[in-house]
C-alpha cells in the first residue's frame, strides 16, 4: 500500500457504510478479532463513562449484534448486572451466531417494558447493514430506553447522508469503529449521536486498500496554508478583487477587510463614481477604483473576485458575465447566487459558491436526496466547489472529495456572516490554494474566528467581531498544522 493511499485515510477521513462492509468482505479471515476488538471497546468506553448499572444490550440479527454480544460478555466479566434482548436471532453459521453461542447470560424478550427495567441500553441492533426503514417494534423499543449507547450509529441513521430511516434511539454516547461515518458530522443524525467517540479496533493497513477516502472532517490537516516568507511581498501573497455595489456597501466592506485579515495582500473594489466615492472613505486599506469589469480584467494580477455580496441584480449582471468570460476565479456569493435563480449553468465557470440552504434552492431547485448528495451533485454538474452552509457546512468539489465542517458556532449566525466567509476564501485562493482547499481551510477559519470571538466577547458577536479574529483563526490552523507534522 502507497504513503498516499494510507495518508488518504489518516485521521479525519471519513468511511461509509459501504466501504465498511467492504473492509469487512477484505477481512473476513479476521472478521472474528476484529468483532471481539469491537465489543471490547465499546465495554471499556461504557466503563469510562458509566457506573455499574442494569445494562440491556438490544441485539439485532448482523454483525452489529454480534458486537453487541460481546460487549455484554465484557460487561458480565467485570461484575455488572447484564442481559440481551435479541430483535431477531443471527443467522445460523454466521460470525454473529457464534458471538450470541458465547454469551451464556440471560436473555430477555425484546419489548419496551424489559427496555425500562434497564438503566442503560446498548443499541446494537442495526449499523452499517441498514437497508430500509426502521420496523416499529424496534422504534417502540427505543422509545422506552432511558440511558442509551449505540454501535457504529443509532440503529436507523444513514452512516452516509446523516437522514434518519424513522424514529432513531437518542443515544447519549456513540462509538465509531476504526473511523467517523459522514453521518455522525451531519444533521439531523449528528443530534441523535450524543458524543461520537471512535476506537481503534486493530484494523490491518491492508484493509484499505483499493478504497480511496472521498469524505473527510474538515480539520486542519486536510489542507496546508501557504507560509509566509521574507521575501513575499503584496503580490505573491494575494490579490483580491471584488465589484463594490452602490446601494448596500456594508457586504464588500466585510469580504474585504476579511480578505485583508486573512491575509490578502492587496484588495481592489471596483465601482462605480457613486459608489467609488463612499468605499473610498470607508476602506481607506484597499485601492478603490471606478474601472469598468473589462478594464479590470486586462490586468493580469487580478484573477480572484468576489462577486455578489450586497450586488443587485443589474449589477451583478454588468459584472459576472465579463468575469467569467476572462476566466477569473470567481467566488459567488449572495447577489450572485439570486441572479442564477433557477438557471445554475448561468454560473458556470464560477470556482467556489456558498450558499445557505434557501439559496441553493432557489438556483438549483429542492433538495430531493439529502443536503450533502444535493450539493455533491451540484458540484458535479456545475464544475464548481459548492460550500453548502449551516451548523454542518458540506464542501463538495466537483471530483466527489467532500468534507464536512462542525468547526463552527452558532454565534456565527449574524448578518454579514456569510460576506465574511467569501472573503476568507478569496484570500486563500489568491494565495495559491486549489479552490476546494482553500474552500475547506476558510470555513474552518471562520468557525475558528468565530468561536474566539465568541470566547473574547461573552458569546453575542456581530460580522465586525469575526473580522478582527482572522489573523488569529488562521494563526491557530497554522500551529496545528505545525504540531501534526511534528507528530
Ligand atoms: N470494519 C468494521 O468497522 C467492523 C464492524 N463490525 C460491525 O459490523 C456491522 C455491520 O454488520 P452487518 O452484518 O453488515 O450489518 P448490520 O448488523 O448493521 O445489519 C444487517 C442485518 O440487519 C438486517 N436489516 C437491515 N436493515 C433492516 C431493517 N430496516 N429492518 C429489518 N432488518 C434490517 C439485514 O437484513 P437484510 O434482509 O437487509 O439482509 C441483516 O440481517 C457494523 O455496523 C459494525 O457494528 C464488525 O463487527 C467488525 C468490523
Ligand atoms: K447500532
Amino acid at each position: 500500500m502507497s504513503h498516499s493511499e494510507r495518508m488518504s485515510f489518516e485521521t479525519n477521513a471519513l468511511l461509509t457504510p459501504h466501504e465498511t462492509l467492504q473492509m469487512d468482505a477484505h477481512m473476513s479471515s479476521s472478521l472474528e478479532f476484529l468483532m471481539e476488538n469491537a465489543g471490547a471497546m465499546v465495554a471499556r468506553l461504557i466503563r469510562q463513562h458509566f457506573k455499574s448499572c442494569r445494562v440491556l444490550v438490544a441485539c439485532g440479527p448482523g454483525n452489529n449484534g454480534g458486537d453487541g454480544y460481546v460487549v455484554a460478555r465484557y460487561l458480565q466479566g467485570w461484575g455488572w448486572p447484564v442481559s440481551v434482548a435479541p430483535w431477531k436471532k443471527p443467522q445460523h453459521g454466521s460470525l454473529a451466531a457464534r458471538a450470541a453461542q458465547e454469551w451464556t447470560g440471560p436473555i430477555v424478550a425484546f419489548e419496551a417494558a424489559e427496555a425500562m427495567r434497564a438503566e442503560l441500553v446498548v443499541d446494537a441492533v442495526f449499523g452499517a447493514g441498514l437497508s430500509r426503514p426502521l420496523p416499529e417494534d424496534v422504534v417502540h423499543f427505543f422509545q422506552h430506553v432511558p440511558r442509551c449507547v449505540a454501535i457504529d450509529v443509532p440503529s436507523g441513521v444513514d452512516g452516509v447522508t446523516g437522514a434518519c430511516w424513522g424514529e432513531v434511539p437518542q443515544a447519549l454516547l456513540t462509538v465509531a469503529l476504526v473511523r467517523k461515518r459522514p453521518g455522525h458530522l451531519l444533521e439531523p443524525a449528528t443530534g441523535r449521536c450524543g458524543q461520537v467517540v471512535c476506537v481503534d479496533i486493530g484494523m490491518p493497513e491492508e484493509a484499505f486498500s483499493g478504497l480511496k477516502a472521498r469524505y473527510w472532517e474538515n480539520t486542519p490537516s486536510l489542507w496546508p496554508l501557504p507560509l509566509q516568507y521574507e521575501q513575499d511581498h503584496k503580490y505573491t501573497r494575494g490579490v483580491v478583487s471584488l465589484y463594490g455595489g452602490a446601494h448596500m456597501p456594508g457586504a464588500a466592506r466585510f469580504a474585504s477587510d476579511s480578505a485583508r485579515h486573512t491575509g490578502a495582500g492587496l484588495v481592489c473594489v471596483s465601482s462605480s463614481e457613486e459608489g467609488a466615492a463612499l468605499y473610498r472613505t470607508v476602506l481607506p486599506g484597499c485601492v478603490v477604483d471606478q474601472k469598468t469589469p473589462y478594464d479590470s480584467v486586462k490586468d493580469q494580477r487580478r484573477r480572484v473576485w468576489v462577486c455578489g455580496p450586497g450586488l443587485t441584480f443589474k449589477e451583478v449582471e454588468s459584472v459576472l458575465p465579463t468575469l467569467l468570460e476572462a476566466q477569473c476565479h470567481v467566488i459567488a456569493d449572495a447577489g450572485a447566487l439570486a441572479w442564477a435563480d433557477g438557471l445554475p449553468e448561468k454560473l458556470r465557470g464560477v470556482k467556489v459558491m456558498t450558499p445557505h440552504l434557501g439559496e441553493f434552492v432557489r438556483v438549483f431547485g429542492p433538495v430531493r436526496t439529502s443536503r450533502l448528495e444535493a450539493a455533491q451533485q451540484a458540484s458535479k454538474e456545475t464544475g464548481s466547489v459548492i460550500v453548502l452552509k449551516g451548523a454542518d457546512t458540506v464542501i463538495a468539489a466537483p471530483d466527489g472529495r467532500t468534507a464536512i465542517n462542525r468547526h463552527a458556532t452558532p454565534a456565527l449566525a449574524t448578518a454579514g456572516s456569510g460576506d465574511v466567509l467569501s472573503g476568507i476564501i478569496a484570500a486563500l485562493c489568491a494565495s495559491g490554494m486549489p479552490a476546494w482547499e482553500a474552500s475547506c481551510a476558510a470555513v474552518w477559519i471562520h468557525g475558528e474566528a468565530g468561536r474566539q470571538a465568541a470566547q473574547a466577547k461573552g458569546g453575542w458577536i456581530v460580522a465586525e467581531d469575526l473580522i478582527t479574529f482572522l489573523g488569529k483563526a488562521r494563526h491557530a490552523a497554522e500551529k496545528s498544522q505545525k504540531l501534526s507534522i511534528n507528530r
